[in-house]
Order: structure tokens, then C-alpha cells, then sequence
């Protein structure tokens, strides 16, 4: 049976949107990638940094929700954990907890927090819906030590702590960096085949850099029809500079507008090409 509050995003938008998910392969070396997030004219994801910013219409959200049905796992950095206290499930009709058995179609949260600043407790929004069965409990990419309450408190949900380990097989002590391919290897041999990154601004900057650019797979922006003014969290990689010119960071190929509600979502893959 339908919950009440469950999204639902109409087959004739979701037909648009398929050509740039996941496609079930079992030879694919690393997990899917698709960038995706929400966009104001300003290129901003939010007012300011630590602030939650609604930016998607109900039409987007229902589409992001969509996609999080179709990736084994959703990826986000400390900083929008802090800031957002996210659900990081899936509220489309028919998956689990929505309708659905068990969790099926529910992604995997997984929250990228190097030097352990997530405080997370019982009551945070995404530990509750694992509670509840809406959702599954999150992973913990870390280098840092993590008290074993903490660990409990997500084991316990069904969570766990992925202890980032260096190439030399030692637990990193991280100050800054995790590199984007080493970290995907982890999500890879943990299992997951998919993974939709939310943001925010760091990890999406950090991501669209000439140097990880070629690790995308797939982009789905929702570009929201306002502008927020200087201050916020911005959408604007590092330049890329190569035999002292200036050349541009990347470029989207098979590109698609769709437009949802007052929102337009820009869909498209990496480019490869110089
Ligand atoms: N509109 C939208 O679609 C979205 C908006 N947002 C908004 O974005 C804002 C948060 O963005 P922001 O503050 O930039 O934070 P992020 O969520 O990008 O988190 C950044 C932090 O995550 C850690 N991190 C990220 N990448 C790596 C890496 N490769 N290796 C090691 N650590 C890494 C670092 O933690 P440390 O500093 O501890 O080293 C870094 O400072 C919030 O306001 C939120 O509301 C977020 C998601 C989507
Ligand atoms: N698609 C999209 N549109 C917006 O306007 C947003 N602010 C976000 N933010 C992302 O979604 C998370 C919050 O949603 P849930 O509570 O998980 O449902 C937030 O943490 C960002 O990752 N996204």
C-alpha cells in the first residue's frame, strides 16, 4: 500500500531521464557516476555555507528522488551533512518503506567526513528512517577515529564506519584529500555498482576539476529559476591551465533539457574530448 508521503514522478518525465542512469553491467572496473544537484542562476547550491536552501520544485525533487531509486548508493560530504541533517532516502511510490517490500530500491547514504566533524545521534533524520524502514543506515568514509558509540549507534541500523586505507594498507591520517578514484574503489568493493553524488560544494568543485572530471559518468543538474546573491555556497571548479593557456574544465555531449515544473534539469555525459 502507497504511504502518503510518497513522491511520484510520471513515466512519460522518468523515459527522459533514463538514457543518462545506470545501466545494470557486471564488467564495469568502477561504480557508476552520476553528478547531480541543484542549481540557482548564480550557479549557487545554497543562500550560504551551512544553510539548507530549497531550490528544486516538487517536479525536480519527485525527479531526484527517482534517481535515487536507480543508484546503489547516494554520496555526500560532511559539510551537507552538517548543514542539511538529510534524509538520504527515497520517497517515490513503490520502493521500499514507500509501498515497496523491504528496502528495495533504497540507495546506500554514504557520508564522506575525513576527520569525523558528523555528529550524528539517534535522532538525526537519516538514523531515524533506517529505524523506521524507510531508508538505509548511512557509511561513514573516515580517517578519523570514531567513538565506539558511534559505531554502535550505525551497526546497529544496519551502517558502518569505512576506514579509509592508505595504499600501503594503513589507515590514512587524513588532513585533507581523499582521492575520488581511491575512494571509489572502496564503494566498489563494498559493492556498489552506482552511486548518484549529491554534493555540496566541495565535493561537486572537487569532482568537476580537469583531474576528476573523466570519473563522471552522468550529469543531471536542476537549474531553479532564482538568483541568491553573492555569499553563497557556489558551483565553480578551479581553472584548468595546461602549457600555460587557459582551457575550459569540462563540457557536457548528448545534452538534454527537460524542463519540470518552473525548474529545468540539464542532463548530459563528460565530454572526453580536449
Ligand atoms: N542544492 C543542492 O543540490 C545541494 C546543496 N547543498 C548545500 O551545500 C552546502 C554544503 O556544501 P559544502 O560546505 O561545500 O560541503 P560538502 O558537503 O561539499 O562537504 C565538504 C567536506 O567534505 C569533506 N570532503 C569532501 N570531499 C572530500 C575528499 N575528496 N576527501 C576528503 N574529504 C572530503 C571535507 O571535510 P573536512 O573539511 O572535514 O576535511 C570537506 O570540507 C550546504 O549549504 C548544503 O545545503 C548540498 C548538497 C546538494
Ligand atoms: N535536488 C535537490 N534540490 C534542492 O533544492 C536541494 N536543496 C537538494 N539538496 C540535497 O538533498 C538533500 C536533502 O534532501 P533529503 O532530506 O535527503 O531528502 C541535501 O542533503 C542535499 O544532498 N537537492
Amino acid at each position: 500500500m502507497a504511504t502518503r508521503d510518497a513522491l511520484k514522478f510520471a513515466t512519460s518525465q522518468s523515459d527522459q531521464i533514463d538514457p543518462y542512469l545506470p545501466s545494470p553491467s557486471p564488467h564495469l572496473s568502477k561504480p557508476f557516476v552520476t553528478l547531480t544537484f541543484a542549481t540557482s542562476l548564480d550557479s549557487q547550491l545554497s543562500l550560504a555555507p551551512g544553510v539548507q536552501t530549497a531550490l528544486s520544485g516538487p517536479e525536480s525533487k519527485a525527479m531526484t528522488h527517482y534517481l535515487r531509486s536507480k543508484h546503489d548508493a547516494i554520496l555526500i560530504g560532511v559539510g551537507t551533512a552538517v548543514a542539511d541533517n538529510p534524509s538520504l532516502n527515497c520517497r517515490i511510490e513503490g520502493v521500499g518503506g514507500y509501498g515497496g517490500p523491504g528496502l528495495v530500491a533504497q540507495p546506500r547514504p554514504v557520508v564522506v567526513d575525513p576527520k569525523g566533524r558528523w555528529d550524528f545521534d539517534a535522532e538525526s533524520k537519516v538514523m531515524k528512517l533506517a529505524k523506521e524502514g524507510k531508508g538505509k543506515a548511512p557509511w561513514l568514509v573516515t580517517g578519523a577515529s570514531i567513538s565506539q558509540e558511534k559505531r554502535d549507534l550505525l551497526e546497529r541500523a544496519g551502517g558502518k564506519v569505512l576506514e579509509f586505507l592508505s595504499s600501503s594498507n594503513q589507515p590514512s591520517l587524513l588532513t585533507s584529500s581523499i582521492s575520488w578514484s581511491a575512494m571509489l574503489d572502496v564503494l566498489a568493493d563494498q559493492g556498489v555498482k552506482s552511486v548518484m553524488i549529491e554534493g555540496g560544494g566541495v565535493v561537486i568543485n572537487d569532482l568537476l576539476s580537469s583531474a576528476n572530471f573523466k570519473l563522471i559518468d552522468s550529469v543531471v543538474v536542476t537549474l531553479a529559476p532564482t538568483w541568491l546573491g553573492k555569499g553563497g555556497v557556489q558551483v565553480c571548479p578551479n581553472e584548468r591551465i595546461e602549457d600555460g593557456r587557459r582551457l575550459p574544465v569540462g563540457r557536457l555531449k548528448d545534452v538534454k533539457w527537460i524542463p519540470l515544473g518552473e525548474d529545468v534539469v540539464l542532463c548530459g555525459h563528460p565530454n572526453m574530448e580536449p
